[in-house]
Formats: C-alpha cells, sequence, structure tokens
C-alpha cells in the first residue's frame, strides 16, 4: 500500500524538486551554473515536496512578497514552481500540495496567495481566479512617432545585463507601487529575472528614464536579429514600467530611435496603457494578444478585502461567499467604504471565493460575472441597486497589473 504525505522540504532537498518541477516542464535538470543562480530564488522554508513511501513525486513552492491593491498593499505569497510527477498525475497529489500550502498561508496570517497558471483550467477549484490581464503590442516602427504635445522630463540612458541587475532593483522599488497588481520584487524574484534574460537569445539592454526626480521607469528589451528576412532585428520589449507619464512617453522615445529594428513587440503591458494614443499613427500599434496575468486566492477574506480601499460612497452590499479549501471564509461580509465584516443581514450577491479573487482588484466588471452565472444575485427585484453599489464599491481607475513573472 503507498503511504503518501506532504512536508517542508530543507535545504539539502531543493535541488531534486527543481529537478522533479523543470521534468514536468519538459526541461532537462538545472546545470551546476544555472542551479547556482537558480537556487537563490528558493526562500528557506517555503517548499513543499509530496512523497510517496520516501519518494518525492510532487512539489510547490512560495515566495514571500508584498500586492499593490486600490489603496493599499497586502502580504502574499508568490506560488510557483508546482509540479507532480508524469507517473503520479491525477490522484490527488496537487490537491494536498495546495491544500497544505494555503493552510499554512493562513496559519503564518498570509491573507493573499497569487500565481501564473501553466494552464487556465488547474486553480480555480483551490479558489484562485485571475484578477489582471496583461496585453502584447506589436509596433511598425517606420510609422510611430510620439506626438510632440507627449510630456517629457528627463533622459534615458541604456544599460547592458550586468549592470542592469545592479540598477533595476531599485528602479523598480520607485515603480512597484505605481498599479494594482504590482508586486514588490524581493531577493529571491532577480535570479529568476536573470536566468530569463542569460537563457533568451539577442542583445539585452536595459532602458531607464532619469526624471527630475530620479529614476522613474524602465524597458527591459532583447533586440532579435532575424537574418532570414531582410537583415534587420525586432525589439522584444519584456519588463517595462514607468511611474509617470513623462517617463512613459520618454522611454517610447528613446525605444523608437534605435536603428535597424522593424517592428517593436511590446509584450505582457496593462490592458489600458495609452501607447495607440501616444503615437501620431494609431495603426502603426496593433494588439496581438491578451491573456490572464496574475491569479489571486484570498487566503483570509476579511483580512484581504480590508487591505484594499472602496468607492461607493454611502453604498454597501452584502455578499455570501464559499470556499470549500478554507472554509472558515465561507459565510457573509458587508462591504462598504469602510471595509468589510462579517454580518448575519440576508446576502445580496453569491459568489465563490475563486469568483471574489477575480474582483479583488477591480479587474472585472461585477455585472459581467452576474450575466456569465459567476455570482447569484439572492433578490432578482433589487438587482439593479445592488449591481450599481457593488460596482460603485469595486471599480478602479485603471487596469490592474502585475508585470512579474515568476
Ligand atoms: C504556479 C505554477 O507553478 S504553474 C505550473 C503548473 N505545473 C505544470 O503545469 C506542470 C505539468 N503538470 C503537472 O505537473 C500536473 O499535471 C499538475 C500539477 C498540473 C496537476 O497535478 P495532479 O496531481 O495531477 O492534480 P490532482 O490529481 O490533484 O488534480 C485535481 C483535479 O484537477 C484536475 N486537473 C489537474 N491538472 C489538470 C490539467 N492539467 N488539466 C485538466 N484538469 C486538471 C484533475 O483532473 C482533478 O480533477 P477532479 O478533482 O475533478 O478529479
Amino acid at each position: 500500500m503507498t503511504d503518501r504525505s506532504i512536508r517542508t522540504l530543507d535545504a539539502t532537498e531543493i535541488r531534486s524538486a527543481n529537478t522533479l518541477f523543470r521534468a514536468t516542464l519538459h526541461e532537462p535538470p538545472a546545470a551546476d551554473d544555472v542551479w547556482q543562480r537558480s537556487q537563490r530564488t528558493y526562500q528557506a522554508g517555503r517548499t513543499l515536496g509530496a512523497f510517496e513511501n520516501d519518494t518525492l513525486i510532487g512539489t510547490a513552492r512560495s515566495i514571500d512578497t508584498t500586492l499593490t491593491v486600490p489603496g493599499g498593499a497586502v502580504p502574499m505569497a508568490a506560488v510557483t514552481g508546482v509540479g507532480v510527477r508524469a507517473d503520479r498525475t491525477r490522484r490527488g497529489v496537487l490537491t494536498d500540495l495546495m491544500a497544505t500550502q494555503l493552510t499554512d498561508c493562513a496559519e503564518r496570517g498570509v491573507p493573499v496567495a497569487g500565481l501564473h497558471a501553466s494552464e487556465a483550467v488547474i486553480y480555480g477549484r483551490y479558489g484562485y481566479g485571475i484578477a489582471t490581464h496583461h496585453r502584447s503590442r506589436r509596433v511598425t516602427r517606420h510609422r510611430a512617432e510620439v506626438r510632440s504635445s507627449a510630456p517629457t522630463d528627463g533622459e534615458v540612458e541604456l544599460y547592458d545585463l550586468d549592470t542592469a541587475l545592479t540598477l533595476l532593483p531599485d528602479v523598480y522599488a520607485r515603480v512597484a507601487h505605481s498599479r494594482s497588481g504590482m508586486l514588490d520584487r524581493t531577493e529571491h524574484f532577480w535570479p529568476m529575472w536573470e536566468g530569463h534574460f542569460r537563457k533568451a537569445s539577442g542583445l539585452m539592454r536595459l532602458a531607464v528614464h532619469h526624471g527630475s526626480d530620479g529614476p522613474d521607469g524602465y524597458a527591459a528589451y532583447r533586440a532579435v536579429t532575424d537574418n532570414v528576412v531582410d537583415d534587420v532585428a525586432v525589439m522584444h520589449i519584456e519588463d517595462m514600467a514607468a511611474a509617470t507619464p513623462a517617463a512613459y512617453a520618454d522611454l517610447w522615445r528613446a525605444l523608437l530611435r534605435v536603428d535597424l529594428i522593424t517592428r517593436v513587440e511590446s509584450l505582457w503591458q496593462p490592458l489600458d496603457v495609452p501607447l495607440e494614443a501616444l503615437l501620431t499613427d494609431h495603426r502603426a500599434v496593433a494588439t496581438t494578444g491578451v491573456e490572464d496575468d496574475l491569479w489571486l486566492r484570498l487566503v483570509d477574506v476579511p483580512a484581504a478585502l480590508n487591505a484594499r480601499t472602496y468607492g461607493g460612497g454611502d453604498d454597501a452590499v452584502v455578499l455570501e461567499v464559499s470556499d470549500p479549501v478554507l472554509k472558515s471564509n465561507s459565510g457573509r461580509y458587508r462591504l462598504s467604504a469602510s471595509g468589510c465584516s462579517p454580518t448575519s443581514e440576508p446576502a445580496q450577491l453569491a459568489l465563490g471565493v475563486d469568483t471574489l479573487g477575480m474582483l479583488y482588484l477591480g479587474g472585472w466588471r461585477v455585472a459581467d460575472l452576474v450575466a456569465v452565472g459567476r455570482i447569484e444575485i439572492t433578490d432578482a427585484s433589487t438587482a439593479d441597486d445592488v449591481l450599481g453599489a457593488a460596482h460603485r464599491l469595486l471599480v478602479t481607475d485603471s487596469s490592474p497589473w502585475c508585470g512579474t513573472f515568476f
């Protein structure tokens, strides 16, 4: 008979967990030099192993960080490195890992967990919902020019990868709270960022905007030469954020000035950055994809809901939340401009904790999630009033966006 158990791995065991995880992504074990770097992405005490008769068959880990939310910030467990050996899948190993990890977060007082999903059908059952999206755009460089009326405030300087690694943590820290959904990139995030650019092809450059108050925006790109098609290069901007409109405009001016680039692939950016409107020719830009970005799971529903601010003036709604994994979250909550509190009042909207994760940063309209059957209105006669109040409470000015891969 097989004996399955879950426990936290110690430092001597994490390379095996990394090898197992890489195999689930069909990648060979990390070479020694790669492991020197990637072991620094593992936070001590945050890697779980699933064992079958003392053999490691699955793993999941997390990194402690802080999530920017409307009007504030909240501690978050950034979940990553999830994998189950291909000959042990579909027998509940991930379910056990997720339950252990979420219980551990709850016991440590971490109100929110977040992840990027390899497949969209996996994590909803554990209470995660898509909280942010990102948009990728293609810019035809010879048609793209920044409007002369766009603001300007400073200079853009280019740096190589080694210099970027010393500069960017401080630059990023200055923009990290400029949009809901963004994360603090602790020391465990940067080796992942470095690994991506070391592995990827093309020359990497970091453009930093030095504004009148110091560095306030950056863009990290790779210029990939395509010798097959007319011997020119494509610029892939893979990490970009700006704290001010002037920094955003100046960065684009500098990026579009780089010679021998036919097109710019602006990857994984917020849905609503006004790139098309920044340029003289709207049609120099085409959206090439909109995808899910950060999935959020409210581990402690009242603590998470009280970490953000709400609009709505005198509005209030009563939510009935169901949480099949962390059952203490299930119950009724009154949400108003002054926050969230448990209540015995009758519920007006009933929803699962995964759908609450979708609404948390204001990335979805409540009415849309009602329309698709994710939220139930308990009394149809008050639907318009309840939907209006919920919308005014939860809506935010800009699209939430994470922008950090982990
Ligand atoms: C945050 C990140 O790290 S994202 C990376 C995730 N890892 C990967 O994609 C690597 C490749 N995949 C794997 O290692 C595994 O298939 C995992 C981790 C996704 C799933 O592990 P399993 O142990 O098979 O999951 P488990 O058996 O607990 O499944 C629970 C339920 O989810 C379903 N499920 C799990 N994975 C999938 C999937 N990929 N597609 C569809 N359904 C799935 C199962 O069918 C099961 O459904 P049920 O409750 O209705 O019976």
